[in-house]
């Protein structure tokens, strides 16, 4: 049985194919990385995988159990977390108080909501700034707190959208560390989408491209570099490989 699966998802708004009959598999552990131009449905992937819009076709199946119609607060109960591109943290409050929101759909106390924000602050590294608040933060510790309160949900796939975007070499090599931590001592799945090319290569055990909405390829990080479609696609002559 694999952790997670998308069958034949479609997705359309109004007259737009958003998502076109598009499949996936995920087992425990697994890193997967979704590329493709702007507009090629990554977003819509994830917004219908939460829950946010229902996919008009196709099934979603979490750990065996069709989860399709279900509100996004329960898919997030089932175990699927998620970070937004567009950060948007509480920016008046604390970093541990923003943290505790995410750890409050797991346990019902303050006291226990904040003992699990501390482990996932210390598990990110933020545990320093904990009380500094949200909108005081740099960009890398914006994008990490996204993580934070992602994780603090205690999901089994965390789906990531584009969290090393504007952050520069130094800060994209430790936001690589923790996601490879995440898969290491959390055993988290991780669908993540991401422009950042040297990041979805190094990081990926798979790539899927997507355009117009579709599956064009699927394959290792070098396969998916290698395939001339997806140059002509996406990637562009510098990534042609022979
Ligand atoms: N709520 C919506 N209503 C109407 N059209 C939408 C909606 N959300 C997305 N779309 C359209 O669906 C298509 C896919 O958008 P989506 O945001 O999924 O692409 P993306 O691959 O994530 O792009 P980007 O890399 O720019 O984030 C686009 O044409 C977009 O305009």
């Amino acid at each position: 049985m694999s952790l997670f699966t998308l069958e034949h998802i479609t997705k359309r708004f109004g007259g737009l194919k958003a998502v076109s009959d598009f499949s996936l598999t995920l087992e425990q552990g697994d890193i997967v990385g979704l590329i493709g131009p702007n507009g090629a449905g990554k977003t819509t992937i994830f917004n219908v995988i939460t829950g946010v819009y229902p996919a008009d076709s196709g099934k979603i199946l979490f750990q065996n159990e069709d989860i399709k119609t279900l509100k996004p607060y329960n898919i997030c109960l089932k175990g699927i977390g998620r970070t937004f591109q567009i950060v948007k943290p509480f920016l008046n409050r604390t970093i541990l108080y923003n943290v505790m929101v995410g750890a409050f759909s797991r346990v019902r106390t303050k006291e226990e909501a904040e003992q699990e924000a501390i482990k996932t602050l210390e598990f990110t590294n933020l545990l320093p700034k904990k009380d500094v608040l949200a909108k005081n933060l740099t960009l890398p510790d914006r994008k990490r707190l996204e993580i934070a309160r992602a994780l603090a949900t205690k999901p089994q796939l965390l789906l990531l959208d584009e969290v090393m975007a504007g952050l520069n070499p130094t800060e994209i090599d430790e936001a690589i560390t923790l996601v490879r931590k995440m898969r290491a001592e959390k055993k988290i799945s991780i669908l993540i989408i991401e422009h950042v090319m040297q990041v979805i290569m190094s990081l990926s055990d798979r790539i899927i491209v997507l355009h117009h909405g579709e599956k064009i390829a699927e394959g290792t990080p070098e396969e998916v570099a290698s395939n001339k479609q997806v140059i002509e696609a996406y990637l562009g002559e510098e990534y042609v490989t022979t």
